[in-house]
């Protein structure tokens, strides 16, 4: 332990690299990635293994590696400093990817080094990743109700989760099937099939499309034998929202869901020791799973209080902000359908918008100042996807809360995707299990200009009451406003107001966020009638008496 300690003092956490040069050989067998510290382990990391995201945790999982393999090794760590003075950093980098043998002082400009140089290439796309090849199954159902997205379509979808996390697809494959197995989640044919591609394709994950259990992930990373990892969509996600949380709350709802998935899975960690220790230790491993499930437990109940407080001030600032009688208008939508380039258009705002999936983990809200002086809040929201892992749903409760809260929903679909209907259904299907229905809803179709007739697709949208834009050229978006508007004099409400002089502050309100009708100036004041969002009309209450009384 006291090594790992040391080695942290000496190389910064904050030395952010993309990815660690090489995996290590299977370090993370019996190591979880909740990111709590277990009985054996030095610190844990939250990323998933085969994506070490900084330079610390990428050796935060080698040391550990040795720790629990051999404690001996872990004892001999201040030794391993002393052994690492003097060295070439040709010989250390050599030592970084043979074994964990050379990891002291001197690593950490070693591995900067290493980081540039390294087994680089260039992905289609232009970005540069380390090969970590990636290899993905899935499970077409039978009952093609259940799978209206399509296997393929799917597959391609977590082809392009895993390039989001960083991973270079090299194949996939998937099998047609009445039920999955228990066993193995696919055939036994199958799984030899698999074994034999990963083996010739040098494949270090393999990745199924469905939520795997324990058992399953055990059962099939002992199929497929050697070095290979077995994950499964969940897991993935999980991985990406982790790498793209950029605030506590977002860490904390990540963390939690982390280690919730993560709870009936302990099994597999501690097998191996069984394993290496040619049985002579079992039973070990029993206990060790209890005694983590209980540290994992621990941790879980940790999380949620601090998350409740988290979401108390959120609350708070939410309260604060209903306050101010501006309706909120709410941005939903599957990932990658534009919402935050709509967001920025519209508002000067610099939430992050990219090609990549999940990119908006955190809700931005923004003020909408529209030519004709009315104004509206817009917030982004985290995207959804098909399959989302439900922990996550529930884990972002709080982002969510946001959308039900808000006067108006505005789904944004990417029209130009091959699934626009899929991906429209699945984001409704969301919405239904949040229990929105009663707020009003807009549908825009975005990416008109990425289709191949955009006149076409208006003429559909027309016909259909939907608007269409283009949120990166600012195509639509004066009618989208008007839309927007529109839809939220629907939920206003018809007032009619007395206010005296004094309060001039409620009348600019009232026009800015409201639909003036008719006002009247009068020797004390200005008597006006119009259409108000609810929070406003609550605020007029005891002058819109003086104008019942008045009568
Ligand atoms: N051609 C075209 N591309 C667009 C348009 N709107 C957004 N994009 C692109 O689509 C990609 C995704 O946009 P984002 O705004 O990040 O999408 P998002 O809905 O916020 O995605 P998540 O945050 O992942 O849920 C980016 O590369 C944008 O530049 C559009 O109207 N036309
Ligand atoms: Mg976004």
């Amino acid at each position: 332990m006291i090594g790992v300690c040391r080695l942290f003092a000496a190389i910064s956490p904050t030395t952010a690299v993309p990815s660690i040069p090489s995996r290590p050989a299977k370090p993370y067998s019996f190591h979880s990635f909740t990111g709590i510290k277990l009985s054996k382990g030095g610190p844990c990391h939250l990323a998933m293994p085969w994506r070490a995201g900084t330079l610390k945790e990428a050796i935060e999982v080698e040391i550990e590696t040795d720790n629990v393999a051999d404690k001996a090794e872990v004892n001999g760590l201040p030794d391993l400093d002393r052994k690492l003075e003097g060295k070439e950093e040709e010989e250390i980098m050599e030592g970084l990817h043979s074994h964990g043998e050379f990891f002291g002082r001197k690593k950490r400009k070693a591995v900067d080094l290493d980081v540039n140089n390294y087994d680089r290439f260039k992905m289609n796309n232009g970005r540069e990743v380390f090969e970590e090849k990636a290899y993905l199954v899935g499970v077409e159902s039978k009952d093609t109700e259940a799978d209206n997205f399509g296997i393929e379509e799917s597959l391609k979808e977590l082809a392009q989760l895993a390039d989001t996390a960083g991973l270079l697809v090299v194949g996939m494959t998937h099998q047609k099937l009445a039920a999955p197995n228990p066993k193995t989640y696919i055939g036994s044919g199958k799984v030899a099939e698999i074994k034999s591609a990963v083996h010739a394709l040098d494949v270090e994950t393999v990745i199924f499309d469905d939520e795997l259990s324990a058992g399953q992930l055990r059962n099939l990373e002992k199929a497929f034998g050697g070095d290979i990892r077995v994950c499964d969509r969940t897991s993935l996600i999980l991985d990406i929202f982790n790498q793209r949380a950029a605030t506590h709350e977002a860490a904390l709802q990540v963390s939690l869901a982390q280690m919730e998935y993560q709870l009936p899975r302990l099994t597999k960690m501690w097998t191996h020791l069984e394993r290496q220790a040619g049985g002579k230790v079992k039973g070990m491993g029993e206990k060790q799973i209890e005694v983590d499930k209980r540290i994992l437990r621990t941790q879980i109940g940790i999380l949620k209080k601090e998350l409740e407080s988290v979401r108390k001030h959120r609350k708070l600032y939410r309260n604060r902000r209903l306050s101010v009688p501006i309706p909120v208008v709410s941005l939903v939508g599957y990932t990658n359908a534009g919402k935050s380039t709509l967001l920025n258009h519209l508002t000067g705002a610099d939430v992050l918008a990219e090609d990549r999936l999940f990119a908006t983990l955190d809700p931005t809200t923004r003020k909408v100042q529209m030519s004709n002086g009315r104004q509206f809040l817009l917030t982004d929201t985290v995207g959804f996807i098909q399959k989302l892992p439900t922990m996550l749903v529930a884990a972002f409760r709080a982002t969510l809360e946001e959308i039900s809260e808000s006067s108006l929903i505005v789904h944004v679909v990417d029209i130009s995707h091959p699934l626009a209907q899929q991906q429209t259904d699945a984001v409704d299907k969301i919405l239904q299990e949040l229990d929105v229905g009663s707020i009003p809803k807009l549908v825009v179709w975005n990416k008109v200009d990425k289709t191949d007739d955009p006149y076409k697709v208006k003429r559909e949208a027309e016909k259909k009451g939907i608007l269409c834009i283009s949120a990166i050229i600012g195509d639509g978006l004066e009618e989208f406003c008007d839309a927007v508007q529109a839809k939220l004099r629907e939920s206003m409400v018809l007032v009619e107001a007395f206010l005296p002089y004094g309060k001039s502050d409620l009348l600019n309100t009232i026009h800015h966020v409201g639909i003036v009708e008719k006002t009247e100036y009068m020797e004390n004041g200005t008597r006006v009638r119009a259409y108000v969002p609810l929070p406003l009309a609550r605020s007029l209450t005891p002058m819109r008496q003086q104008v019942a009384s008045a009568l």
